[in-house]
């Protein structure tokens, strides 16, 4: 196995997580923190509407548990997955948080085509490789995944208007 096709069956947990998330009635997302030794220690979906929290996105309150839990230490030997790219608000929240890796299914860039003009996600136009380059760290990034593309984008079938 290819260290790439390592990631590929976190990233179907987290499209798992993103159908749980629609399920419950929040945004189709999903996160999950795995360990350096590849153990899922936190699993996240999107929260904003049930939890009506604005700052509810799956990365992002991934990221506040994470941080109750572990050190930041610990955190930068860590790795985020997210079925879609974490937008600037939870990029900012990972490079605060100190985790140092993320991996992602479908680009930022994908998902503003899947929303399209649904004004309960105006997806942002700003790569979280640009966001994680004006910081002080160097935090790897691997993504798209084509993969995963298909079953991605199948949990936000006829989900957005
Ligand atoms: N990558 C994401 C975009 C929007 N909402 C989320 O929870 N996650």
């Amino acid at each position: 196995m290819t260290d790439r096709e390592k990631h590929i069956p976190y990233l179907r947990r987290c499209v798992e997580l993103s159908l749980l998330a629609r399920e419950s009635g929040n945004t189709p997302f999903g996160a999950l923190l795995a360990g350096p030794d590849g153990t899922i220690l936190l699993e996240q979906g999107n929260i904003e509407i049930t939890g009506r929290n604005c700052t509810g996105h799956a990365e992002r309150t991934l990221m506040e548990a994470a941080s109750k839990r572990f050190s930041r230490q610990e955190l930068w030997n860590c790795t985020l997955y997210t079925s879609a790219e974490p937008c600037a608000m939870c990029a900012g929240s990972i490079y605060w948080g100190n985790v140092g890796r993320v991996v992602y299914g479908i680009s930022e860039k994908h998902l503003a085509e899947l929303t399209g003009e649904d004004e309960q996600n105006p997806t942002l136009d700003l790569p979280c490789r640009e966001v994680f380059s004006r910081g002080r760290k160097p935090i790897e990034v691997i993504g798209p995944f084509p993969e995963v593309e298909e079953e991605t984008a199948a949990a936000h079938a006829g989900y957005w208007k």
